[in-house]
């Protein structure tokens, strides 16, 4: 009530910017156009910080990783129909990745688009939304655009976190309403993600499995760094003594150099663990599916379960010992229930993951050390691994094939919530939304380790990069192609599929908006290349060259790829 004087009106413009300023909400990505220009500049004047993209999709990755790293959602801000499509990837991978935002966008008229009249950019936007993304409203009254935005939010963070549409009119914004009225119907959500505590009876039955397992191993997931309960986590890794291997967005819930650590040892601690208890990750293709050879003796594992979500148990394989709640209250639970009793975990199985550990960094070691040109991908990571190393503050978003895959084993985390990448979908394409938000969201400087092929899904934000003079180093791995730049067409008229324009310059890009291109052939000359952009703070792009036949197909998922028996004559 405190928002308008008696006399005075008000309409949805105001009513929504309102309504996600009582909420917390600060910032909005997206790119402007009918029927939403004027609702950007009407939230920017009112002291929201509204940023505008070259392209919907990366507006919207941009709000997803804000939601990732904020628990708040993050919100995207699109015209109707092209520009609702152009952000639906990043709202249907936020939803695949538990991210949670609000894609909001304008819409034609009901009545128009139900008689399908041919409206400008006429669709039936919710119905197209609805089975990509965890919820979808549509309001049309702008008295109800405060419940609107409520149930958007709350859908958003509550439970399984993931993406919401939300559907605006074009008329909705114009509609005026009494301000005392309007005042009255905004709501400010309590408790939007409440805590799901886990029964007494699933924490005994997880301890019981704990407690006769020989080789105990944790999972930890991006679900258990999005629930940000970091320090819980470690106690019950460190007080439990178990060895755990974290997946590529839970790098840095603990340093990976922590002596629990078994990310180096990946293989034997999925082979030869007997109870394996999994935080905020899912038994999906990331993971084998938890069966087949990675994971050793058929039926040889015992699962514990730890998700929000109760409908994730058993999906692939049986959960023994399921624990359904937020990690938070989960671990806290676990971490009680360890008592005096708890010995920690066999001395044996312990020992022989450090030994395995120890033995793959150093038979790693040596490929790092290369400071010779061409640079090959090992070579090049090796001197990203010190800058990270140097800077554990910085975040580190990261797509490709040899790129992300390399990168992932290569380059040790020390934080949370610090490798931002292309997650469970493994898609192409977040690199530039990722880096922006983070910067916006965090003020902490940004790496992005790019594929070329990857950078190009997203490349012409550098502008907006400089646009908004954001600390982001981005390194472009150039290998001149996909996977590889030697790849030939057997027939000789046109460039192989997955190969680009030779010895090309991205960091030609940069300068064009004004900002610093470098390009570099040496593991030292890349090294110093990225101090002075971290040290400088400036929107830098290094084209790092690559040796083009360095790289292998699909990285380290080349098996996943039907193979053709037929040859033809
Ligand atoms: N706060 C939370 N508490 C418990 N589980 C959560 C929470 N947030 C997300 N999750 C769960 O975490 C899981 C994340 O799994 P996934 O995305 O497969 O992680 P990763 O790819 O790192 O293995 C999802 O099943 C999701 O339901
Ligand atoms: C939206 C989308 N479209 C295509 C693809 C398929 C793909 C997976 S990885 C990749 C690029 C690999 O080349 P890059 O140069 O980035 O990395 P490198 O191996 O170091 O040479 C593509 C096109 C995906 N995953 N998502
Ligand atoms: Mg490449």
């Amino acid at each position: 009530a405190d928002f308008y004087s008696p006399t005075e009106l008000t309409d949805g413009f105001h009513l929504v910017i309102d309504a996600l300023k009582l909420n917390g909400i600060d910032t909005i990505y997206g790119v402007p156009g009918i029927p939403i220009t004027d609702l950007g500049r009407m939230a920017q004047a009112e002291g929201m910080r509204v940023l505008s993209f070259r392209h919907e999709q990366n507006a919207g990755n941009a709000a997803a990783i804000a939601g990732f790293l904020t628990k708040k959602p993050g919100i995207c801000l699109t015209v109707s129909a092209p520009g609702f499509l152009n952000g639906l990837t990043a709202l249907a991978n936020a939803t695949t990745n538990c991210f949670p935002m609000i894609l909001i966008s304008g819409s034609s008229e009901r009545e128009i688009v139900d008689l399908q009249q041919g409206d400008y950019e006429e669709m039936d936007q919710l119905a197209i939304a609805k089975p990509l993304c965890k919820a979808a409203f549509r309001v049309l009254h702008a008295c109800d655009i405060g419940i609107g935005v409520a149930r958007a939010i709350r859908a958003a963070v509550s439970g399984r976190p993931g993406g919401v549409y939300l559907d605006l009119p074009a008329k909705l914004f114009a509609q005026v309403i009494d301000a005392q009225h309007g005042a009255k119907s905004l709501v400010k959500v309590i408790d939007a993600a409440p805590a799901q505590l886990p029964a007494p009876t699933a924490i005994a039955r997880a301890l019981d499995e704990l407690r006769n397992a020989k080789r105990p191993l944790i999972i930890l997931g991006k679900g258990a760094a999005y629930a940000q309960a970091d320090d819980v986590v470690r106690e019950f890794v460190e007080r439990s003594g178990i060895p755990y291997v974290p997946m590529s967005m839970a790098k840095g819930l603990l340093p990976d150099t922590h002596p629990l650590s078994a990310g180096a040892a990946r293989s034997t601690a999925l082979k030869d663990s007997d109870v394996v208890l999994l935080v905020g990750a899912r038994l999906n293709w990331l993971l084998s599916h938890g069966k087949g050879k990675a994971w050793g003796e058929p039926g040889s594992k015992r699962f514990i379960q730890i998700d929000i979500e109760p409908r994730e148990m058993d999906s692939n394989v049986e959960i023994v010992a399921p624990v359904v709640g937020d990690i938070g209250s989960c671990v806290s639970a676990l971490l009680d229930g360890l008592g005096d009793g708890w010995k920690g975990a066999p001395a044996e199985w312990v020992e022989t993951i450090r030994a395995k550990r120890e033995a793959n960094i150093a038979k790693m070691a040596p490929k790092l050390m290369k400071n010779t040109a061409p640079m090959d991908f090992h070579s090049a990571l090796g001197a990203l691994r010190t800058v990270i190393k140097e800077r554990p503050d910085a975040i580190l978003v990261n797509e490709g094939a040899n790129t992300l895959d390399l990168a992932r084993g290569i380059i040790d985390m020390y934080q949370p919530r610090k490798r931002l990448d292309v997650g469970t979908w493994g898609i192409m394409g977040i690199g530039m939304g990722f880096a922006i938000a983070a910067a916006v969201e965090t003020g902490k400087p940004v790496l992005a380790v790019e594929g070329d092929s990857a950078f190009g899904f997203s490349g012409m934000e550098v502008e907006t990069i400089c646009r908004y003079k954001l600390p982001i180093c981005i390194v472009i791995f150039n290998n001149n192609g996909i996977y590889r730049g030697t790849d030939t067409d057997p027939t000789g008229r046109d460039p192989a599929t997955t190969v680009f324009v030779p010895d090309s310059r991205y960091d030609r890009m940069m300068e064009a908006f004004g900002g610093v291109g470098a390009q570099v052939f040496t593991p030292d000359e890349l090294k110093r290349a990225v101090d002075a952009a971290m040290d400088s703070g400036k929107p830098t792009l290094i084209n790092a060259v690559i040796d083009p036949a360095a790289g292998s197909e699909s990285g380290n998922i080349g098996s996943l790829n039907p193979q053709s028996v037929i040859k033809r004559k």
